[in-house]
């Protein structure tokens, strides 16, 4: 029996920061095990200009505790109004590393998003021409779409149309939870990749719904019946350099989370390392987790892997807190709803 592991430290492809208080909170769960994460733009107002991604990484860097190192990937928020040549300039100066499509109305802090696609096409070719990906959060968002329809929806009806529509563009399908996202994206050449998220490997829609609403489980996309969990937990475990982490931790306070009309988002930066690792044992698949933390991902980006390594050992019932207390109000750590013997070894 395998009880103890060793890889290059891992990244995360998809992380929500936010800023202030809560960033100041959340900040140290991700830089204790992720060298560098994809920062997503989505804050209140977005960050959607090379300055706007500027005064964001500073602000970051500002809220790093000493002896703490990290580094944060960013990412502009791509709006009807985005000007190709600050995109291009923002690449070209090594601080930005993707733009975020956001389908207006999908999901939290969306509404600067995208209605037309015509008015975003210069900038997307643009991308195309110098290699710059575009991450995407893939719903539609017609009210008349089933929930849990929309993600494979998007796929047939806007991705496939629009990576025809620019070819070359580079395209990382974010937080994907359905069979026919994994399907779409191993469909696809060297210039398509998605995000898996921890929670979607653990997580299926009985664990939303069943026994009582459990807000702490809702996010978007939300999970999806179990034979979708297991073909993820297949893609994930498989070792292919098209899938990847991108935990999609999304920090909300508990009073936001737990209300009539409670966000979307599941917080799973404190322990994202060790939950990984029982899904990869449980699936026989400990030798491809370095894959899918912190190989792969830097391949699709073109960035080193790091230097650095993380040794997860196997022990005693792994012991996290229930919640972080950042000064913009406690945030609950996800549940996984069994115990965990995996931990990050100092
Ligand atoms: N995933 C979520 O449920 N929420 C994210 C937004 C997103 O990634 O879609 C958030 O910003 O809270
Ligand atoms: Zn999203
Ligand atoms: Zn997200």
């Amino acid at each position: 029996m395998t009880d103890s592991i060793t890889l290059r430290r891992p990244d995360d492809w998809h992380l929500h920061l936010r800023d202030g208080a809560m960033m100041q909170g959340v900040l140290p769960e991700t830089a204790r095990h992720f060298a560098r994460a994809i920062i997503m733009p989505n804050l209140v107002p977005p960050v959607v200009t090379h300055a706007d991604a500027r005064a964001y990484h500073a602000r970051i860097m500002a809220a790093l505790p000493k002896g703490m190192s990290f580094d944060p990937l960013m990412v502009l928020y791509l709006t009807e109004g985005t000007d190709p040549e600050d995109v291009a300039a923002a690449a070209a100066s090594g601080l930005v590393k993707a733009v975020k499509l956001y389908p207006a109305g999908a999901t939290t802090n969306s509404n600067s998003g995208v209605r037309d696609f015509d008015k975003v096409r210069p900038v997307l070719e643009k991308m195309a021409e110098i290699g710059l990906p575009l991450c995407v959060h893939g719903e539609v968002t017609d009210p008349n779409i089933d929930i849990f329809d929309r993600e494979a929806v998007f796929i047939d009806t806007v991705l496939d149309p629009l990576r025809r529509a620019i070819p070359g563009l580079r395209v990382v399908m974010e937080h994907i939870t359905t069979s026919q996202g994994v399907d779409y994206a191993r469909a696809g050449g060297d210039d398509l990749a998605a995000t898996i998220t921890t929670h979607h490997l653990i997580i299926n829609r009985n664990h939303i719904l069943s026994g009582g609403i459990k807000p702490h489980y809702y996010c978007l996309p939300v999970a999806k019946r179990e034979t979708h969990r297991l073909a993820l937990r297949a893609a994930a475990t498989s070792g292919d350099a098209r899938f990847f982490l991108g935990t999609d931790s999304a920090p909300h306070v508990d009073a936001a989370k737990e209300q009539a009309c409670g966000c979307a988002g599941c917080f799973t930066a404190t322990n994202t390392m060790p939950l990984l690792a029982h899904v990869f044992e449980e699936d026989g698949a400990l030798g491809q987790l370095e894959a899918f933390t912190s190989r792969n991902g830097p391949a699709f980006y073109r960035l080193p892997v790091n230097e650095a390594t993380m040794t997860l050992t196997k022990g005693a019932p792994a012991e996290w807190p229930d919640k972080i207390l950042t000064e913009a109000g406690p945030v609950t750590v996800f549940d996984p709803g069994f115990p965990v013997h995996w931990h990050v070894a100092d």
